[in-house]
């Protein structure tokens, strides 16, 4: 049977896949089947969140038990093909063609384009030369924020790095203080400008999800507060931004179009641009961003490079990393220009384009909170499944309760269904919001017996009354999810919303908007595409954090499963955390990881 015929049959290939194949196949019926298989492969590539198709893995997409061709026979007949485009060199534009082959990965030319100009842009902005600092102007300041500088403080690193690199990666898990490190890293850049009497920069603060975006904004205020305590005068901590948006408001979305209105022709008009919770920025995205970064302008990235990589095509955030190297070594240069400041540090002579433009963070500072989390994110990072189930068993640390064997989270703790039940008591709509993000049930699968879909329509009926199997609809309570991006709307997939009437009964749907008091109202029936949220995936809720955290497991294992995941899943916890799932399941998913086909590293990497 051809390759093709034994994707079909094996039911593994989407409407999509399939028509590329075909459309191939109708312009030259000549075509290989294996070709036609790879065309197909390299689409569905791209739905599973690869950015290209690897012939040497093909089981890392398709499960199904099926006679794969040799690898090397197989690029070679894809190099052959009119379809395919093979580029001489990492940097150059693939020729019109709707397939190409690079670096042994088969990619739809979209893709590819989007890795090479992403590749290009990021050695545009890190080659921006470094700029003539006075140290000596802000000597003081620094060592006021930063009083362990000279002991090899990793916060420290980041800022003084700052004052020299136009890219800068601050990496690190939840509370190693990377917006803490941002907010002291901004104040010395207007410090800076006030000193040499130019004007303060423009900064702009971005998050790709609206609920990532006000959760940096309110960490930064955190961080401008201690500051002021800490006697930083009020004119410097003025100048820093007390807001952050989403990446697409930032970028201007134009109304059904994927284009931005920033872009390379019409640059941001700022001199920083900080983003956050970079693990979920996909390929594209990320793309169309360092586009419209200007030229000489700085761009910082923020991220946990630990957590589960976006949902779209990317992993952008590791393949980065990857090029930068480990992230605790300056280069000669910047060691040497910054040593007033920081006195020795580690060197790296790396010759890659990106090492020594990362600092990573290792220290976090929230360990002495209710939630002891630390060692299980750790042992779960490292796929550890051993110390990560003797820590779970042992109940030693403070508010980690673990449910072994437990699949139904409803029953096995009513009081949630009570706390969603509360939800519909509140006539203050941004309090009601609050509120319901106190607490979130996450699921590793959307489908299935212990997925957010089937948990959402059984809380549906409990609270709502309906029958089960009736369309949701309004009821107030109701949390909602959204999950298409509609820019008329404003409101993004990602983004939840509560259910409540109005003071005259209207039924209405309320999301936040900028600032933290500040909601908006929106008909329920012309909303964009919903769901409930009392459930969610941990997909769906990365950028997001909640006091108390239930992570309920599937009863089996599933190639969704990995540790990215669960560790995503564990780290959306501030005050208590609940894991529910079977010891074989949590072994199995950590054993996995959940890597993603990339080509932009080794594109980073290469010299032209
Ligand atoms: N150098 C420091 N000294 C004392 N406390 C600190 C320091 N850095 C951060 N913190 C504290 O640790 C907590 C977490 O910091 P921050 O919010 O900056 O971390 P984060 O890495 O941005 O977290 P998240 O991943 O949740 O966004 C805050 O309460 C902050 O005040």
């Amino acid at each position: 049977m051809s390759l093709l015929r034994a994707l079909q049959q094996a039911g593994v290939l989407r409407t999509l896949d399939d028509a590329l194949a075909n459309t191939m196949r109708r312009l030259d019926p000549d075509t290989p089947d294996d070709v036609l298989a790879a065309a197909a492969l390299a689409s569905l590539a791209v739905a599973q969140g690869h950015a290209g198709f690897d012939p040497a893995s093909p089981r890392q997409l398709v499960d199904a038990d099926i006679a794969w061709p040799d690898a090397e026979a197989w690029r070679q007949q894809l190099a052959a093909s009119r379809f395919v485009a093979t580029p001489a060199s990492p940097i150059d534009e693939a020729q019109t063609a709707p397939l190409v082959l690079d670096n042994g990965l088969l990619y739809l030319r979209r893709y590819r384009e989007y890795e090479r100009r992403l590749a290009m842009q990021l050695r545009r902005i890190a080659s921006a030369p470094n700029p003539e600092i006075g140290i000596e102007p802000i000597a003081l300041l620094f060592a006021t924020l930063f009083p362990d500088a000279h002991s090899g403080d990793h916060q420290a690193r980041a800022a003084a790095l700052a004052l020299r690199r136009a890219l800068l990666l601050v990496t690190g898990g939840p509370g190693t203080g990377k917006t803490t490190t941002i907010a002291r890293l901004l104040t010395l850049r207007v410090a800076q400008a006030s000193r040499a009497g130019t004007t303060p920069p423009r900064i702009a603060l971005a998050a790709p999800t609206g609920r990532a975006a006000e959760r940096m904004a309110e960490s930064l205020r955190r961080a401008v507060a201690q500051m002021a305590e800490q006697g930083i005068g009020a004119a410097l901590l003025e100048a820093l931004p007390a807001q952050a948006s989403t990446l697409h408001r930032l970028l201007g979305t134009v109304p059904d179009s994927p284009r931005f209105r920033h872009n390379k022709d019409n640059p941001l008009p700022f001199d920083i641009v900080v983003v956050d919770e970079a693990s979920m920025v996909d390929l594209p995205l990320m793309c169309k961003l360092t586009e419209a970064v200007a030229d000489g302008a700085q761009l910082v990235l923020l991220g946990d490079p630990d957590q589960l990589p976006s949902v779209e095509a990317g992993d952008v955030l590791a393949a980065i990393l990857g090029a930068a190297g480990a992230g605790d070594a300056l280069s000669m240069g910047d060691a040497a220009a910054l040593h007033p400041l920081l006195g020795d540090v580690p060197v790296d002579a790396g010759t890659n384009h990106l090492v020594g433009h990362r600092v990573h963070l290792q220290h976090g500072w929230r360990q002495s909170e209710a939630l002891h989390l630390a060692p299980l994110a750790e042992a779960v990072r490292n796929g550890d499944a051993l110390e990560a189930l003797s820590l779970l068993r042992g109940g030693t640390l403070s508010n980690v309760h673990f449910h072994e064997g437990v699949d139904d989270p409803l029953q096995a703790r009513p009081d949630l269904l009570a706390h969603f039940r509360t939800l519909a008591t509140h006539t203050d709509p941004a309090q009601a919001l609050r509120q319901g993000n106190r607490l979130r049930l996450l699921t590793a699968l959307r489908e299935g017996p212990s997925g957010a879909r089937g948990l959402n329509a059984r809380i549906e009926v409990a609270l709502s009354g309906r029958r089960i199997g009736t369309p949701p609809a309004w009821f107030p309570g109701r949390l909602l999810l959204i999950t298409e991006n509609s820019y008329r709307h404003g409101l993004f997939n990602g983004d939840v919303g509560i259910c409540l009437a109005d003071a005259d009964g209207t039924p209405l749907a309320w999301f936040s908007g900028e600032g933290s008091d500040h909601v908006r109202a929106f008909h329920p029936a012309a909303l964009p595409a919903h769901e409930s949220a009392f459930a969610m995936t941990v997909h769906k809720a990365q950028g997001s954090e909640f006091d108390e955290v239930w992570l309920q497991l599937p009863r089996a294992d599933s190639r969704v499963l990995s540790r990215e995941l669960l560790y995503t899943g564990l780290t959306r916890a501030r005050s208590a955390l609940h894991v529910a799932g079977t010891a074989d399941v949590i072994a199995a998913a950590l054993a996995r990881h959940a890597g993603r086909v990339s080509g932009l590293g080794w594109r980073l990497g290469a010299t032209e």
